[in-house]
């Protein structure tokens, strides 16, 4: 037994994927060989082959990179038992909750209070749990909704608990199972019908109330006149488990932060920094799990395997926060718009894993206040609070709060209060839009501001100090949420990544510097690297994409010919096995892979470039960067999913479709070009050949939606005007080409 006490919380394994090693390794070489046989015909080189050798030399740092994030990769193993017998159970720390949502139009009420429901009936003490939901939208609804939710959960929670139930948001829970017969008892049979149909009523209301609209009288007078962006704080508390005991509901707090059109509100940073401070005035917790509106908890321990990260001897030291990897429920089949990442987050997010850590991904992340509160690894919380003038500065005006986040920071528990109501006060004061001036708020202390990634925006600050992080891979998925489910917000939401991800790289907080004056990790700074270049990688891809066009127009050619031509085809081949056995080894179809493959040349050529335009018009001071919120999907019941549909690319006049137009009319043109025998004569050495048109060829595979886009009606053709100007640019293309061929 004393054993084992002694033993780790957690355990870090490493994986060996020699296979991708070798030909990961394999494909760089070919690339250097091709750059070094662009370099020995460097003294008859034409304009394509140039550039073709620029954008080349591009991909093979991109490689370098990607090699070095994904060399060594992990995964951690948590023991709860452990932590258990550590711990007793009334020792365990406190936990903050939150809850971020902000529009009950495109994330209905309903995923939100699943979401609650599935934090208030996690296993742990509830007494030593608080839920505080963020409404930026200042919605009676959302108030409504989680009114009705809070009595609903006083069934929930207690059935979940008495029967273990494992899935415990009730709409994933009603949709997966039924009672069966064999070996339910007839209590639970009972009980399971009783509790069904208690949901089911109060889906209705939620679903009534929305199609309706709440009379804001009594309880809600405070929402009348209020507008989502220009409105008074509103914070409730919904429920208070006063007597703190552990089989009682958690707390459950609603908060809607004061707006107003003057100033700015730094999106869900923003939210976040309120939820921060006002949790710092009632509960205080020193941790704090943070969760987006449709992530529910899967697994009802994983705040204690989380836990088991940062409670470790060696955690306790070196790891700022534990973060679960993002899982979709409900994907399509075969993931027709790449959006569920499945591969992705094996080979490089494990890759991150086994560096500095894994990268802080907005949601699904339980985190430690007081780094929160920009605490650095070497720095001592209980260094003298007497300085409170600079506290301050910090934090403030809020004497309330300094004084909670002086203790947080020293590593004691505080609540400021014994009753959330005698808090309200000063969880006013926190929540008003003035706060944050002239403080370190969105700078030094909270969710940074600046970026709409402020997710990795925030975790790289952390990672700057030289603070860890580590990945929470419980045996059973700790939280599951909506993946965009069509073409529209799967590309507006790559494409706000990749600006909000530029926008880190090129301000102060650059990975860069964080590698050259602070504590990030080489290593980890490549990593860092590889995802805040998305935007900026459009631009080669673009070109790389004109070029076979270009060629074939032109009748030259950029890719080596002869005995050189058989690099580009190795290549081809070699970097196309390795990333399909890649997914088959992650238990992805064939499929899937070329669906994947596919959206990776239209989310670069498409978002990423859009995401790049955003930040050079935020640059030159022309727009700002907003942050388009992403739809999530109301829950349907089986019948209503129609096969047919599902996966289809749907259009719509937005900008998100003019490059990927373009690309394919150009491709087309040139195709069509040789066809028609149009091509000029060969001017010097080779004209366009075979690799041009394989090029073009598969560029048109990759855009096959968009072409079958060209000649469909309604939502799933491309709109007239999206055409019109595509043909523009192409056209315009096109003569520009052959320009570059007049003498
Ligand atoms: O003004 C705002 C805008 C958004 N949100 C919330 O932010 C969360 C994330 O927004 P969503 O539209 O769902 O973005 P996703 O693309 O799904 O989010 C990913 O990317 C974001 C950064 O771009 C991170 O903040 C998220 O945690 C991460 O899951 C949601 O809960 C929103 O309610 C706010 O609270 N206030
Ligand atoms: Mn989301």
């Amino acid at each position: 037994m004393l054993n084992m006490a002694s033993k780790p919380l957690y355990d870090k394994i490493w994986v060996k994927h020699g296979f991708s090693r070798v030909m990961d390794s394999f494909t760089l070489l070919l690339l250097l060989l091709l750059l070094g046989y662009r370099i020995l015909s460097l003294n008859n080189t034409t304009f394509p082959q140039v550039l073709a050798f620029v954008c080349e030399s591009w991909f093979t740092l991109l490689w370098i990179i990607i090699i070095s994030t994904k060399w060594s990769p992990a995964y951690t193993i948590t023991y709860v038992d452990r932590l258990l017998h550590r711990v007793a159970e009334s020792e365990l720390p406190a936990v903050d909750l939150f809850v971020t949502t902000a529009d009950p139009m495109l994330e209905p009420p309903i995923l939100t209070i699943n979401t609650v429901l599935s934090l208030l009936a996690l296993d742990y003490p509830s007494h030593k749990l608080a839920c505080y939901v963020s409404d930026d939208g200042c919605s009676p609804l959302n108030f409504y909704a989680l009114l009705e939710a809070s009595n609903f959960a006083k069934l929930w929670v207690p059935f979940c608990k008495k029967y273990n139930i494992q899935l415990r948001a009730p709409f994933r829970y009603f949709s997966n199972t039924g009672p069966n017969n064999t070996q339910d008892t007839p209590e639970f049979i009972q009980d399971w019908l009783r509790i069904k149909e208690e949901y089911e009523r109060l889906s209705r209301k939620i679903l009534n109330a929305t199609q309706a609209s709440i009379p804001v009288d009594g309880e809600f007078s405070i929402f009348s006149n209020v507008h989502p962006t220009n409105h008074p704080t509103i914070i409730k508390v919904i429920w208070e488990n006063r007597e703190g005991l552990s089989d009682e509901l958690p707390h459950l707090i609603y908060v809607s932060r004061e707006k107003k059109p003057t100033h700015p509100h730094h999106y869900k940073a923003g939210a976040m920094n309120v939820l921060t401070r006002v949790s710092g005035v009632m509960t205080n917790a020193p941790f704090i799990l943070n969760l987006d509106c449709d992530m529910y908890a899967h697994n009802p321990k994983i705040v204690l395997h989380a836990l088991c990260i940062l409670l470790d001897s060696k955690g306790e030291k070196e790891v700022a926060f534990a973060q679960c990897v993002q899982q979709f429920y409900d994907g399509m089949k075969d993931d027709p718009f790449g959006s569920q990442y499945t591969a992705m987050f094996v080979y490089m997010g494990g890759g991150v894993v086994g560096l500095q850590g894994i990268f802080y991904s907005g949601t699904n992340c339980l985190s430690r206040r007081k780094i929160i509160y920009g605490l650095s690894p070497h720095q001592n919380g209980n260094k003298d609070h007497a300085i409170t003038k600079e506290k301050k500065t910090i934090f403030g005006t809020s004497k309330v709060f300094v004084e909670s986040a002086t203790r947080a920071l020293e590593g004691s528990t505080f609540t400021p209060n014994n009753n959330l109501f005698n808090s309200l006060e000063a969880a006013n004061e926190v929540s008003s839009c003035e706060y944050d001036y002239g403080t370190a708020w969105g700078e030094q202390v909270g969710w940074i501001y600046g970026s709409t990634s402020e997710d990795v925006l925030t975790g790289l600050k952390i990672h700057n100090k030289g603070w860890r992080s580590e990945v929470c891979t419980a045996d059973f998925t700790g939280f599951m949420g909506c993946s965009p489910q069509d073409t529209l917000s799967v590309l507006g939401q790559q494409k706000r990544w990749a600006s909000g991800l530029v926008d880190i790289l090129l301000s102060k907080h650059s990975p860069i510097f964080g590698t050259l004056f602070e504590n990030l990790e080489f290593r980890e700074c490549l990593a860092y690297l590889y995802i805040t270049t998305w935007a900026i990688r459009s631009i080669p891809e673009i070109c790389y994409a004109a070029l076979p066009a270009y060629c074939i127009i032109t009748n030259s050619h950029f890719l080596p010919k002869e005995f050189g031509q058989w690099i580009p085809v190795t290549l081809l081949v070699i970097y196309n096995i390795s990333s399909l056995v890649e997914y088959l080894k992650t238990g992805l179809s064939i499929r899937t892979w070329l669906n994947c493959q596919r959206m990776i040349r239209i989310t670069t050529m498409n978002s990423w470039f859009l995401g790049f335009l955003t930040i050079m018009l935020k640059r030159l001071g022309i727009s700002d960067a907003v942050f388009e919120i992403t739809k999530k999907e109301q829950p349907v019941s089986g019948e209503d999913v129609n096969n047919e549909t599902i996966g289809r690319f749907t259009f719509n006049n937005s900008a998100l479709f003019v490059p990927g137009t373009t690309i394919l009319l150009i491709q087309l043109m040139a195709l069509f070009t040789k066809s028609m025998g149009w091509q000029p004569p060969v001017r010097s050495g080779h004209g366009s050949g075979v690799g041009e048109m394989f090029c073009s060829l598969y560029l048109v595979v990759c855009y096959w939606p968009f072409l079958k886009g060209l000649f469909e009606k309604g939502k799933y053709g491309i709109p007239l005007s999206t055409i019109c100007k595509s043909t523009i640019l192409a056209m315009l293309f096109v003569h520009l080409s052959k320009l570059t061929i007049k003498d």
